[in-house]
């Protein structure tokens, strides 16, 4: 066996926060390798949320244009081209590794193409991907090893060899029928994505509403959305089976309380979750012990139960967010330069790209019930803002939840610009500034922002 290189810190996959983590301590003049088995970069730039946002983009066009008549536009019958939607996207994609191999190149962290494993503690063995094997032995140790989607145990499943977002955000034809499994965040973008470009589409989810982490009065609003644009909304739906091939003809049998019903289909997207990239790599043979649902044990401070090993963003059991990833890099970093930061009490803000988009930060209503808060909570429907009378978006509505101390405890809102009106009330909640100020800011107008005004506005005085 040969002997192995030394490094100072070994990255296991090149995600959001393994990836910047590399680039700062290679900065600072470490020896640092990164391994990275096939996305450049991570999931978020080749994968998942730019990938999406793009092709997703791409089907807001398409649905500006077909409804461009209301504004008194006249165009001609629309059609997609899903080659150059396709090839747009992929023209971005490239662009983002180009960014991302430059970033290797100037900071110096040097990136190993191939798939790793642990051989022993703080010894790594990488699979090169073009031919070979490389063993490295490294001081400190961070695994950013991300998850893959879950294809659940359902009969016939698996041999339809259904698309995941993945294939999803390749595919270069329409589908005349599009099944969704799964009402959640890559579910409900691409449903309604697919629907915009022209394909039928329906949503089937075990679940009695969409979005189970938001308050009901959200999972109805997105759903009176969604089927207003004529996505199908099957709910409380168990797959009892799936017969047939994806890209040709699916039969979907799903258990209602109506009753058993047959969904037949062209196509079947899986969007049930996620599982963690951590089995099979000597995780745990090297001391590094795993949660129930597969995610890394770590503490609050990402550290792993094996010495010198961190973990980073969904495999580390962290929100399925890029920006948690990120955040978590900071933490690590700050903490080995002698800080003491934990994942503790962070705020965390998403953000759906459905159209209009769906924005939460901090506590939703529901949660706060069930802590048995006192908190005022606030609504505005999106009408009652008046730059939606001008750009006819009047889908959706702002909440708020406003504690004892007057501060902010949490911010829903579905609607055009939902995520940037978000950041402004993001900022006032980082600032522990009383809601009053953002009822009393004069904010330009006629911006959606504007709403906070109104909609602070009716929080009742103690
Ligand atoms: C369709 C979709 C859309 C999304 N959209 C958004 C969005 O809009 N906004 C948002 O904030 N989040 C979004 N997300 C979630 C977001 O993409 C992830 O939370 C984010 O990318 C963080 O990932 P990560 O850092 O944990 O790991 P990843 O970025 O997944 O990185 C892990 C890397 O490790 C590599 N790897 C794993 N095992 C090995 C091994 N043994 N050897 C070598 N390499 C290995 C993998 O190839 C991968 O590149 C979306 C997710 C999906 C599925
Ligand atoms: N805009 C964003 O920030 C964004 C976009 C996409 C994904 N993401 C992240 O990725 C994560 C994963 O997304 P996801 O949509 O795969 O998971 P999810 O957890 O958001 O939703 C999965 C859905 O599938 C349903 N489901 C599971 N098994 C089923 C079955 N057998 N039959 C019918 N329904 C079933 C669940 O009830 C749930 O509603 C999200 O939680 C989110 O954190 C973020």
């Amino acid at each position: 066996m040969t002997e192995a290189e030394r490094y100072d810190a070994v990255v296991i996959g090149s995600g959001e926060g393994g990836k910047y983590l590399a680039w700062d301590m290679a900065q600072a003049g470490q020896k640092v390798a990164v391994m990275e088995r096939r996305w450049i970069g991570g999931s978020c730039p080749n994968i998942n949320c730019l990938p999406s946002k793009n092709e997703i983009w791409s089907a807001g066009v398409a649905h500006t244009v077909a409804h461009a008549g209301e504004y008194g536009v006249v165009a001609g019958p629309v059609s997609v081209d899903m080659k150059t939607v396709v090839a747009r996207k992929r023209a971005m994609v490239e662009s983002l590794v180009a960014f991302h191999l430059e970033r290797y190149e100037a900071t110096g962290a040097e990136l190993v193409m191939g798939n790793a494993r642990l051989v022993a503690p703080g010894t790594i063995q990488v699979a090169l991907n073009d031919g070979g094997m490389r063993r490295l032995a490294t001081e400190k140790l961070f695994l950013n090893l991300g998850t893959h989607a879950t294809i659940p145990p359902v009969p016939g499943l698996a041999e339809t060899r259904p698309l995941t977002h993945i294939e999803a955000l390749e595919l270069d034809r329409l589908p005349a029928h599009l099944i969704v499994l799964g009402g959640g965040y890559v579910g409900l973008e691409l449903a309604q994505a697919y629907r915009r470009f022209g394909s039928r589409v329906t949503v089937v989810d075990r679940g009695p509403r969409l979005l189970k982490r938001e308050d009901e009065d959200v999972s109805d609003e997105v759903r009176l959305i969604l089927e207003a644009e004529g996505v199908e909304v099957l709910l409380s739906a168990e797959v009892a089976n799936v017969e047939g091939r994806s890209a040709g003809s699916v039969r979907v049998t799903v258990r209602t309380p109506d009753g058993s019903r047959m969904i037949e289909g062209t196509d079947i997207l899986v969007a049930a979750g996620r599982t963690p990239n951590t089995r099979g790599i000597g995780l745990e043979e090297a001391g590094v012990a795993l949660t129930d649902p597969g995610t890394i044990k770590v503490n609050d401070r990402l550290e792993t139960t094996a010495k010198d090993v961190w973990a980073i963003g969904e495999c580390a059991g962290s929100p399925q967010f890029t920006h948690a990833s990120l955040d978590d890099f900071r933490i690590i970093r700050d903490n080995l330069d002698g800080g003491d930061r934990t994942t503790t009490g962070r705020l965390m803000p998403y953000c759906m790209f459905i159209d209009p988009p769906l924005a939460r930060i901090g506590m939703s209503e529901a949660q706060a019930r069930a802590n048995g808060m006192d908190l005022r909570v606030v609504k505005l429907p999106m009408k009652a803002v008046l730059r939606t009378r001008t750009t006819s978006q009047t889908a959706g509505f702002m909440k708020a939840l406003v504690d004892p101390q007057d501060r902010i405890a949490g911010f829903t809102m579905i609607g055009s610009e939902a995520g940037e009106v978000m950041a402004v009330v993001q900022a006032a909640m980082l600032g522990g500034l009383s809601y009053s100020v953002l009822r009393d800011a004069v904010l330009a107008h006629p911006t959606m922002a504007e709403g906070l005004n109104a909609l602070f506005g009716n929080v009742a005085k103690r």
